[in-house]
């Protein structure tokens, strides 16, 4: 036995939820062969024993294929996580944590920090689902290359769809391409609550919800149905698009969703050919509204060819180009993030309680419950609404 032999034989080890193979991740830090003996040390990102136990079994049996007598097989991963600690309403009790991610405008890059920030997340070993709430433009599928699958049914339940080692359900992948739909307040609001109810989603570390841009109904719908563990701003460094999520920030405060940070996107441009980086739409200028906020930045992304073409090819920049400056950056938003997560549920969580409807069930909110008229209340009469207000 030789390393090459043994580093040949690992390559045949896919590791489990993806496509790529332990070497080519990384993944094995330490060869040791003494004669037929082979002892090799893999440095899984996956707390989940099944993982661990897939990996060892596929190394044994690739190296002693290969010709080792005896394998030992050393696997470090990282610590389980936590359990959520949250309260209050939860209508998808079988997700830990929930991330949303907005934006005060749309086309600053949110689908694809969205997308990203998944792929990132599940690299380093968390069971990630991503729901693409963004009904208006629902552009997850294209980004993860499954735009032409269609989900499968189980009873009156859908299953998500797989790739890229995550879960995904969008409504791009529940109706026809190029059909548009034109939503009211209350279909947004049941198709928030039927994403996270009637999806089969596993036993998730994390589900990452992609959402429509600005501040609305969705927002309101999914922090009300979900006790939300963290928000996530997506910004341009533009000053006009700083003043959007200066919104979206405020927001998360509204409803009591710990803010965990802001990606500045298309910030700075890197030349393909020379790898310099040049400032087009400004760089840095997020840092004093995330100051305003108590937060920080949790990455700025430049503008890569890289990131669209991975975008409109179905093939992330994070797991596709993973040596690249965008892909780390994207990384390391992710440790970060998570880092915040458990920090959250350490404390006792997130509550989602003060800020449930304080109508009856069945009941919608009523806009003018603040000016009732006195007419309507002498007589007894409602105002035809059903709000239950008056
Ligand atoms: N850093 C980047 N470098 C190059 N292209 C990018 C970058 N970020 C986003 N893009 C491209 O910009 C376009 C818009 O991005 P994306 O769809 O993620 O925005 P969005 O905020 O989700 O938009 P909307 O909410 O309107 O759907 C996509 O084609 C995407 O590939």
């Amino acid at each position: 036995m030789t390393e090459e032999i043994v580093k040949s034989a690992l390559s045949n080890v896919t590791y489990p939820g993806f496509t790529k193979d332990i070497v080519t991740f990384g993944f094995v830090k330490e060869i040791s062969v003494s004669g037929s003996d082979v002892s090799v040390t893999v440095d899984i990102t996956s707390s989940a024993p099944e993982v661990a136990q897939q990996i060892t079994e596929e190394t044994t049996a690739e190296l002693k294929r290969a010709g080792a007598a005896n394998v030992t097989v050393n696997i470090a991963a990282p610590k389980m996580p936590r359990e959520s600690s949250s309260k209050g309403k939860n209508i998808a009790p079988q997700v830990k944590n929930f991330i949303m991610v907005s934006s005060g405008k749309g086309g600053v890059g949110k689908s694809t920090s969205s997308v990203n920030l998944a792929i990132a997340l599940a690299m380093q070993g968390k069971k990630v689902g991503l729901l693409d709430a963004d009904i208006y433009g629902p552009n997850v599928p294209r980004m993860l290359g499954v735009e032409d699958m269609k989900p499968e049914i189980e009873g009156n339940k859908v299953l998500p769809i797989k790739a890229y080692g995550i879960e995904m359900m969008s409504m791009g992948s529940l109706m026809e391409e190029g059909q548009s739909l034109i939503w009211r307040g209350a279909m947004i609001m049941k198709a928030i609550e039927q994403f996270l109810r009637d999806i089969l989603w596993s036993e998730l570390d994390c589900l990452v919800i992609d959402m429509p841009p600005g501040t609305g109904d969705a927002q309101l719908t999914l922090a009300q149905s979900v006790p939300v563990t963290l928000g996530v701003t997506v910004t341009t460094p533009q000053t006009v698009s700083l003043d959007d999520s200066r919104r979206s920030l405020d927001m998360f405060k509204k409803l009591h969703i710990p803010i965990g940070g802001i990606v500045e996107n298309m910030s700075g441009f890197i030349a393909p050919d020379t790898g310099v980086e040049y400032d087009i739409f400004g760089k840095g200028t997020t840092a004093p509204l995330a100051q305003e906020f108590g937060t920080h930045i949790l990455a700025e992304i430049p503008i890569e060819p890289a990131v669209r073409i991975g975008g409109d090819e179905g093939k992330p920049v994070t797991y596709a180009k993973p040596e690249s400056e965008t892909a780390k950056r994207y990384m390391k938003a992710a440790e970060d993030i998570w880092a915040q997560i458990e920090k959250i549920n350490e404390e006792g969580g997130v509550d989602n309680n003060a800020i449930q409807p304080n109508t009856p069930p069945g009941v919608s909110a009523c806009s003018t419950a603040a000016a009732p008229q006195q007419s309507e209340q002498s007589s007894g009469e409602s105002c035809g609404t059903g709000c239950g207000c008056h």
